[in-house]
């Protein structure tokens, strides 16, 4: 069995950020859905690469089988690990839907860690990024917020009823926010 714990927030709210320390410091594996996604799409001989370019650029979300196969994948092949960071995902109903259907039984969610942040300063990091990523413009940037916004958030919502989020502000210094992190996996690691 996988322990899990999904990361959610705005694009930009620093989730890939956290996520490397709470890798270098936890002992938690850091999957990042949209860099599993980057992968595939550059992967020679992949029959995804331009269904995943259009929805990225587009800021929509790839079809479930696609990134659920990628994630299971990458934990299967990670060897023991105390747990792992689902970064970036379920981003929708879609997600939510085909990942109970797939890793029920296989993955148990701790919760979900939820940055949240205003978006006007989620956009301007995702600007300020520098990766040359396809998305890190207004244009995109728009539609990532809009989904977000539309699809993202009812989740965390659903997750929130299920007494599963534990939420961090992340509109603070990296420092300030890992400390809060760090007290939230102490409190889980308790339980
Ligand atoms: N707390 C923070 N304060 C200021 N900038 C940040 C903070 N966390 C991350 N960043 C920067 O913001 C950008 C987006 O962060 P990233 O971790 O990639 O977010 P996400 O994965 O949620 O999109 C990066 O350039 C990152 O260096
Ligand atoms: N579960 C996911 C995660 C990302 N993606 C796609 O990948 C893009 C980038 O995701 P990301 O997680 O790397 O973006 P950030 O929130 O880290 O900025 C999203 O806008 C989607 O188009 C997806 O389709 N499904
Ligand atoms: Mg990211």
């Amino acid at each position: 069995m996988h322990n899990v714990v999904f990361v959610l927030g705005p694009p930009g709210s620093g989730k890939g950020t956290i996520c490397a320390k709470i890798q270098e410091n936890l002992g938690y594996v850091h999957l990042s859905a949209g860099d599993l996604l980057r992968a595939e799409r550059q992967r020679e001989g992949s029959e995804f690469g331009a269904l995943i370019e259009q929805h990225i650029r587009n800021g929509s979300i790839v079809p479930v089988e696609i990134t659920c196969a990628l994630l299971e994948n990458a934990m299967n092949n990670s060897g023991d690990a105390k747990g792992f960071l689902v970064d970036g995902f379920p981003r929708n109903e879609d997600n939510l839907q085909g990942w109970n259907k797939q890793m029920t039984g296989k993955a148990l969610v701790q919760f979900v860690l939820f940055l949240s942040c205003p978006v006007p300063i989620c956009i301007q990091r995702c600007l300020n990024r520098g990766q040359g990523r396809t998305d890190d413009n207004e244009e995109s940037l728009k539609k990532r917020v809009e989904t977000y916004n539309r699809q993202t958030f009812p989740i965390i919502e659903h997750f929130e009823k299920n007494g599963l989020v534990r939420e961090v502000k992340s509109e603070r210094s990296v420092e300030e926010i890992y400390a809060d992190v760090v007290e939230v996996f102490n409190q889980a690691a308790k339980v």
